[in-house]
């Protein structure tokens, strides 16, 4: 039974992987509408299919434009999380069940259940909002917090304390913690970039090709009295600003992160430390490449969705150098 139970949360653990993809997904390929209201679509528990039902979708969204595969990507990413959310309830309820027992760690789902009741209240409101910038970076946020926190508990599980430890590296789980900050507030700031559409308006490379200055004021500066914000309701100004913020970060992230993997790497003795530090400059190296190739090639939607992804993975490995840091043998 608690061998099924770890594997359960290996599956929900992949499952939130393909959940951010799919969200990424609807997000970057601009499907955020596609159902104007939630949980359902135009009213139907599915998309709309027959032509009685459209024509009574656009009755009662006169102002809504429908399209259908730009509704099934919505659907479909709601159906997946639908699927998360309910085996993240499973997973508390056997957690809860068996709280007596010292390999099951109960806080862990029950934070969890609570952030997945949250993201879906974020998910709702991205809608009803109209694609409010910051409901929808929170939303990003609340999507690799889930992802965090399964891994977390299949460390907690599955992970094998470190022989005799390692007092030489473990004297550098603060600067990891350092480390970790520096890239949740790099993925902010990248979900802040899609959330306001900024990507376009920053073409040259390294810095912006466009004539007006950087203004820190306007990355900021939260649009609010919008009725609609698809397609991003900022000045261009503030759009270039915010993308560049995005890429003055990533040279910070990227430092930050190379010394202290380089510092962890060197004094650690144990061969799980070293390999964890070296796969978070790998997956580093990927990140910076890709988000450099989305620039180049014009944001291709393959690309930016794999920008998305190679963070989740970053975060991901960070959080297992993190946890064999702090681990107790
Ligand atoms: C450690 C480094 C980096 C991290 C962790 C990171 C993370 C992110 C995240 C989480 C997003 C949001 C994606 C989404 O909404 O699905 C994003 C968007 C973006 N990033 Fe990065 N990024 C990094 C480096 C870079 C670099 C070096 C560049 C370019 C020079 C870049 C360019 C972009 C662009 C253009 C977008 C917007 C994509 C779109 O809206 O279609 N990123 N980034």
């Amino acid at each position: 039974m608690y061998k099924n139970y770890k594997n359960w949360v290996l599956i929900t653990g992949l499952l939130a992987l393909i959940v951010v993809a799919l969200g990424a997904y609807t997000r970057l390929s601009d499907a955020g509408l596609g159902c104007p209201d939630w949980p359902g679509c135009y009213g139907f528990l599915t998309v709309p299919k027959h032509e009685a039902d459209i024509a009574q979708a656009a009755q009662s969204y006169p102002d809504m434009m429908f399209e259908t595969a730009k509704a099934w990507k919505e659907m479909i990413h709601r159906y997946f999380a639908g699927t998360l959310g309910l085996l993240i309830l499973a997973l508390f309820v056997y957690a809860f069940l068996k709280r007596q027992s010292p390999t099951t760690p109960v806080k862990l789902p029950l934070l969890l259940l609570l952030l997945v009741i949250f993201q879906a209240a974020l998910g709702m409101w991205t809608v009803t909002m109209n694609l409010q910038p910051l409901i929808v970076m929170g939303h990003l946020l609340g999507g690799f917090s889930i992802l965090a926190l399964l891994t977390l508990l299949y460390l907690r599980l599955n992970a094998k304390p470190i022989m005799g430890g390692d007092a030489g590296a473990r004297r550098y789980f603060g600067l990891s913690l350092v480390a970790l900050s520096v890239l949740i507030i790099q993925i902010a700031l990248g979900g802040w970039l899609a959330a306001n559409y900024a990507a376009p308006h920053c073409n040259g490379l390294p810095l912006c090709s466009n004539a007006q200055p950087f203004s820190l004021s306007s990355v900021f500066q939260l649009p609010l009295e919008h009725g609609n914000y698809e397609f991003g309701v900022l000045s261009q100004q503030a759009r270039m600003s915010i993308h560049l913020l995005h890429r003055i970060w990533a040279l910070v992230t990227c430092i930050v992160l190379a010394l202290i993997m380089w510092r962890i790497y060197s004094r650690a003795y144990s061969q799980k430390i070293k390999s964890c530090a070296v796969s978070v400059l790998v997956v580093l190296f990927c990140q910076i490449a890709l988000g450099l190739a989305v620039v180049h090639w014009h944001i291709p939607l393959s690309m930016a969705l794999a920008h998305n992804l190679m963070a989740a993975i970053l975060l991901l490995t960070l959080i297992r150098l993190c946890y064999y840091l702090k681990a107790r043998t």
